[in-house]
């Protein structure tokens, strides 16, 4: 296939589903944290790609009660899953990439249940409504799950190869899963953001492709690289279909919106978490410092008109947040 051709079909993916959806969508909310709340261990440097291995049936449970609860995309649990990561726990590199395959497989499969269930509630009315399947692709740092993830500091040894290397065949093979698109998400810093932007370029990866970054100060990337820049890289990959910023506390996203907007026509996309501080020593989220459903819902229709057209949430929001942003957008 001719690369214009790959390039119409990537853009035409996003933009069907957003006219169909009256130009805005839902994305799910956190997959980690809510295993955890029905009670899954992650305490493990595979964090929510263990349950892929050890109860994927709560992982398609949780992609189900997302789609109830009404999001037109489910992000993959495959966010720290890693060939390398794998193998570390005495797995091959063949069963590494048939758990990769299988954390999509897992979340086509809720997909394929909802509309099911749908077909026998409306016999005969043969309007599924659409919805996309993002394979999730967490960073380097998360797969070192030592800190780096949010500090987005790997250190002088790593290089831009080192990381397309790193992230290459795990790319291929999401590719090649029957996702829709490549969710490349919390990306600290922009060598990693380089890194995506020329695999996409250089491997044949014919899905198309988000790029969303993580903020702590509500200006840049948690490396202190600046957003612009991210932004522009993205801006400049045709493969590159959306830009956003995720697990970010809900009070930083509205400036950040409008920084991204100074560089992209981009659809923008927003899915921060629940506010609340991780407090990494502990290894537990500080409950009080976060934000309720009805406050998050609050800042819904201001990131609309900021110029968000994907709004969902990420760590340590629930199916009642994405019910609660869907109301608030009218859906
Ligand atoms: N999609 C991932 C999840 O919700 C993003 C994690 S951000 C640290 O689990
Ligand atoms: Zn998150």
């Amino acid at each position: 296939m001719g690369n214009e051709v790959v390039f119409d079909q990537c853009a035409s993916v996003l933009s069907n589903l957003l006219r169909e959806c009256g130009g805005v969508g839902v994305i799910d909310g956190g997959l980690a944290t809510e295993l955890e709340r029905h009670g899954a261990d992650l305490n493990d440097p595979l964090w929510s790609a263990k349950c892929l291995i050890c109860s994927p049936q709560l992982v398609r449970q949780v992609h189900l009660d997302y789609l109830e609860a009404g999001a037109d995309i489910i992000i993959s649990a495959s966010y720290q899953a890693t060939i390398q990561g794998f193998v570390s726990k005495g797995l091959t590199a063949e069963d590494g990439e048939a758990l990769l395959r299988r954390s999509v497989e897992i979340a086509c499969e809720a997909r394929e249940i909802y509309w099911e269930r749908y077909d026998l509630l409306n016999p005969g009315v043969p309007n599924r409504r659409p919805i996309l399947v993002a394979a999730s692709v967490g960073s380097y740092g998360a797969y070192l799950a030592d800190g780096s993830e949010y500090s987005g500091d790997y250190g002088e040894s790593v290089t831009l190869e080192t990381l397309k290397n790193f992230h290459r065949r795990r790319v291929q093979v999401l590719a090649g899963s029957g996702a829709d698109i490549i969710a490349f998400e919390t990306t600290p810093n922009k060598l990693e953001t380089q890194a995506y932007a020329e695999i996409l370029e250089e491997e044949n990866i014919n899905i198309p492709a988000w790029f969303s970054f993580n903020s702590k100060d509500g200006i840049d990337l948690v490396s202190g690289d600046s957003l612009l820049d991210c932004a522009t890289i993205a801006d400049s990959c045709k493969k590159v279909v959306a830009v956003g910023i995720n697990c970010t506390p809900p009070r930083f996203i509205h400036g950040l919106i409008s920084s991204i907007k100074k560089v992209t026509r981009k659809p923008i996309l927003i899915y921060p978490n629940s506010g609340e501080t991780y407090d990494g020593d502990r290894k537990e989220w500080v409950e009080s410092t976060g934000v309720s459903d009805d406050d998050f819902v609050s800042y819904v229709s201001k990131w609309r008109e900021a110029g968000a057209s994907l709004i969902g949430g990420c760590c340590r929001t629930t199916p009642s947040t994405i019910k609660a942003i869907c109301k608030a957008l009218s859906k």
